[in-house]
């Protein structure tokens, strides 16, 4: 049975690279997918990972209607066996609901793949419309990790190293930025809620929340 599959984790948990490696074993075996992505960060119509590799995509763009898009595709003679959809957070509700059709109507399977929740720990449009419709919701193995150690849940937007809670919900960055950056940062809930990154446990020194460093 063809499923809508929702991979998701936080920033910098995989996700892309898992795509990627899902479209490669499928076209090593002669199947043809087209992978759709929206707005990253390598630039438009591109799927990318931070392992270094990147793969054409294309551009979910506000408004695309995805169904019809597979249609034209099936009727003008493609091929298309899979769907790939990065960045799916970014997509508007509507168009999970298209790609639910392409799974019940064209019989394709859709592999999902994007963060759950914002910098203010809300749920993304596109992400609640695929908790709502996906077949299954796969998180991956590979857990980033919060500066204490734990296993990071939650996405937190930095500007000089300080949490933000207030801004526009989508503003297209990374981890690890300069410090003058908009960057991101992942992290536990505990140390989400209590707003404490990284910089500013190195700014506050010596902290309980601290993993204790044992001495050479
Ligand atoms: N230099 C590196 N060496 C090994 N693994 C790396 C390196 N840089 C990034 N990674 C791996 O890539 C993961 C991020 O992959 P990516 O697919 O870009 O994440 P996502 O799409 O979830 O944001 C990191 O969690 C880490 O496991
Ligand atoms: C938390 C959060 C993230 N974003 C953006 C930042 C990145 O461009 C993507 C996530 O990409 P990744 O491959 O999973 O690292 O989402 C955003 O716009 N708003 C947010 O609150």
């Amino acid at each position: 049975m063809p499923e809508l599959v929702f991979f998701s984790g936080t920033m910098d948990c995989g996700k892309s690279t898992l795509a990627l490696q899902i479209g490669h074993n499928r076209s090593a075996r002669g199947l043809q997918g087209v992978i759709f992505t929206r707005d990253d960060r390598a630039g438009e119509g591109k799927l990318s990972s931070r392992l270094g590799l990147v793969t054409e995509a294309v551009e979910a763009t506000e408004g695309m209607d995805m169904y019809k898009y597979l249609v034209d595709q099936l009727s003008q003679g493609g091929k298309v066996d899979y769907v790939i959809v990065d960045e799916a957070q970014f997509l508007a509700p509507e168009q999970i609901d298209q790609l639910a059709r392409v799974v019940d109507d064209l019989g394709l399977d859709v592999f999902a793949f994007g963060i759950t929740t914002d910098f203010r720990t809300k749920l993304f449009p596109g992400s609640q419309r695929l908790i709502e419709l996906a077949d299954r919701i796969e998180s991956l193995q590979v857990e980033a990790l919060c500066w204490c150690g734990a296993r990071a849940t939650h996405n937190a937007r930095t500007v000089g190293g300080e949490m933000v809670v207030e801004g526009a919900q989508v503003v297209v960055g990374d981890v690890n930025r300069p410090a003058e950056e908009v960057g991101y940062e992942v992290l536990c809930r505990r140390h989400h809620l209590r707003r404490m990154t990284s910089a500013s446990i190195r700014a506050g020194a010596l902290s309980p929340d601290v993993l204790p460093v044992p001495s050479v």
